[in-house]
């Protein structure tokens, strides 16, 4: 278990709905999260867990409810929307770096460009970060020099260094070989340890009972089930949650 959540709600979703043409989704969610909270989602595919995630700093726009982040609604576009989204880091499963960029540019570019830090104080910190994942010796390499693993942690470090308010994971280890994935769990454990607020979509039922505060399982576009990870995974409530983890945990 992490350190305990604070209480205090930092992202807020209120009766989100979306379509994909007619395909509904998202279906009338609400979800808080709290400052520090880590909260897994899982369940099914296609039962919408990308989507809620991505919907969190509008990489998908939704059509009724609100998101707020720390109180503020989530403009719809502009500079608004840009600087709210410099507050929500996200790490995708296909890592998305900069192909012809060293590591450190990587890292230093969104405080430099984005947040207006000096070149100097942005290569500190990125060199502070990428310590901190454990490729900072790594740092004048391009991508494609590094494994998916290390990319991935990379990933985790530029994020980072946005200093964002919250941090989502969209299924970060599923695009990595098996002995890469617990390099990049540990990294994500260790900031739940820290107290970073996180919302992680993954089917890596281990991170969810060592790290979640708080597991949360939906099921065609609704989050049928919010509980602990020991309350979920040793007694869930919905036939539907019982036959999903049926099937996953006698994998
Ligand atoms: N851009 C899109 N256009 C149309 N349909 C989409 C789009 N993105 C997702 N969908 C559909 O929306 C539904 C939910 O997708 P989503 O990726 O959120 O599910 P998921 O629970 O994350 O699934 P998985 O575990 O397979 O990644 C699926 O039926 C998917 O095919």
């Amino acid at each position: 278990m992490t350190s305990a959540p604070t209480g205090e709600p930092l992202v807020r979703l209120t009766g989100v709905n979306k379509w994909f043409g007619d395909l509904h989704v998202l279906q009338d969610v609400d979800l808080t999260i709290d400052r520090g909270e880590v909260v897994v989602v899982i369940g099914p595919s296609g039962s919408g867990k990308s989507t809620l995630c991505r919907t969190i700093n509008r990489l998908e726009s939704i059509e009724r409810g609100e998101i707020t982040i720390d109180g503020t609604p989530l403009p719809a576009e502009g500079k608004e929307l840009a600087a709210l989204r410099s507050d929500v880091g996200m790490v995708f499963q296909s890592f998305n770096l900069f192909a012809h960029k060293t590591i450190l540019e990587n890292v230093m570019l969104g405080p430099v460009k984005v947040r207006g830090k000096s070149k100097a104080e942005a290569e500190k910190r990125a060199r502070e970060l990428l310590d901190r994942v454990g490729v900072g010796h790594q740092a004048d390499k391009v991508p494609a020099q590094l494994s998916g693993g290390q990319q991935q942690r990379v990933a985790i470090a530029r994020a980072l260094a946005m200093d964002p308010k919250v941090m989502l994971f969209d299924e970060p280890t599923s695009a990595l070989d098996p002995e890469m994935i617990n390099e990049v769990l540990e990294v994500m454990v260790g900031l739940a340890k820290d107290g970073m607020t996180m919302v992680v979509v993954t089917h890596e039922m281990g991170f969810a009972r060592r790290a979640a505060n708080r597991v949360v399982f939906m099921d065609g576009g609704r989050i049928v089930e919010s509980s602990d990870p020991e309350t979920f995974f040793t007694s869930p409530t919905s036939d539907r949650a019982k036959d999903f983890l049926s099937k996953i945990l006698n994998h």
